[in-house]
């Protein structure tokens, strides 16, 4: 047999290697070099973030943890490119490292899992709700200051069933991940309610700056839309932090040419929320982003992440 053309690395959870296979079989479709039987090897790798299952990630060091151990072999040469859910991407690549390619993006919300409730303000008076992450606790404290957030970490489906065996109420998941493991469980959280966190939804794949042969392939399958509306997103989150350790979200959309940019900060506790929009071109995302950060940054003031 021939040698893969295109070895992929990924995380291993069902999710991750789900995604990878989407990743696979766009560019077997797109790329004639590449819809040969074994043409692409997926190479599963594990993260410390795969590893670490005992505390929240934004205190284990927060953004990165899923993509170290992916990248380190990127350039060492053992892959050629790796696939990663932009919501876990930090917001800059190391040197020789570059995001080169989207998958269209999913549905960006979150979906409340709490068995026949479809509402967060449905769930009953201090119902505890499992979730790890400070956007979604500090939106749902904001919403519900009675609500009891505790930790809640592991992949998509043992979260699924740690909520389904009763240890808490309700949990809050990504509706893309859902729905690309074909889980159609939960209802999804109006957007006022619940903003996504920066890149959430969004499958992207990171290669080598100087590996030509595989950013061309990667370029085939590039999701043009997908990739400016990340843009918008991650220039409002590097103005204000990306160490994933603060309650930033941002959400943006493009119809026709338009872009809309929501996004907001939280106190930890849920206190106060602080919003702010952008309309703006396509061309013009990274500076509406920036500009709706430097507002939200100004508005919050020094210390407004603080516990
Ligand atoms: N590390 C958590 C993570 N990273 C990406 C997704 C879901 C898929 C996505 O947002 O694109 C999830 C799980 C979740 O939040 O439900």
């Amino acid at each position: 047999m021939m040698p893969p053309l295109l070895r992929l690395g990924t995380r291993g959870s069902p999710l991750a290697l789900t995604q990878t296979g989407l990743v696979r079989d766009a560019l077997a479709r797109s790329v004639p070099a590449l819809s040969a039987p074994g043409a692409i090897e997926i190479v599963p790798i594990r993260t410390t973030g795969d590893v670490i299952q005992d505390r929240p990630l934004s205190e284990a060091g927060g953004k990165g943890l899923f993509v170290k151990e992916i990248e380190e072999a990127m350039l060492a040469g053992r892959i050629d490119a790796a696939v990663h859910s932009m919501k876990d991407m930090p917001t800059a690549q190391p040197p020789g490292l570059a995001v080169s390619a989207f998958l269209p993006r999913e549905d960006a919300r979150d979906v409340l899992i709490a068995g026949d409730l479809e509402r967060i303000d449905a769930l009953p008076r201090g119902a505890i709700v499992g979730t790890s992450a400070l956007r979604r606790k500090a939106l749902l404290l904001h919403r519900r200051p009675d609500l009891q957030i505790v930790t809640f970490r592991g992949n998509v489906e043992t979260r699924l069933a740690k909520r389904a065996a009763g240890t808490v109420h309700a949990t809050i998941l990504a509706l893309a991940g859902l729905k690309r493991l074909g889980r159609p469980v939960g209802t999804p959280i109006p957007e006022a309610e619940m903003l996504p966190a920066v890149g959430q939804g969004a499958v992207c794949i990171e290669a080598r700056t100087d590996d030509a042969r595989t950013r061309g392939w990667l370029a085939a399958i590039d999701h043009e839309a997908t990739a400016v509306c990340v843009r918008a997103e991650q220039a409002m989150l590097v103005v204000l932090d990306g160490s994933c350790r603060t309650p930033i979200a941002g959400h943006a959309i493009l119809t026709d040419g338009a872009l809309h940019l929501r996004a907001l900060i939280a106190r930890p506790d849920g206190s106060q929320v602080i919003e702010t929009e952008r309309r703006g071109s396509a061309t013009d995302a990274a500076a509406m982003g920036r500009d709706a950060g430097e507002e939200l940054k100004r508005r919050g003031g020094p210390g407004f992440f603080a516990d």
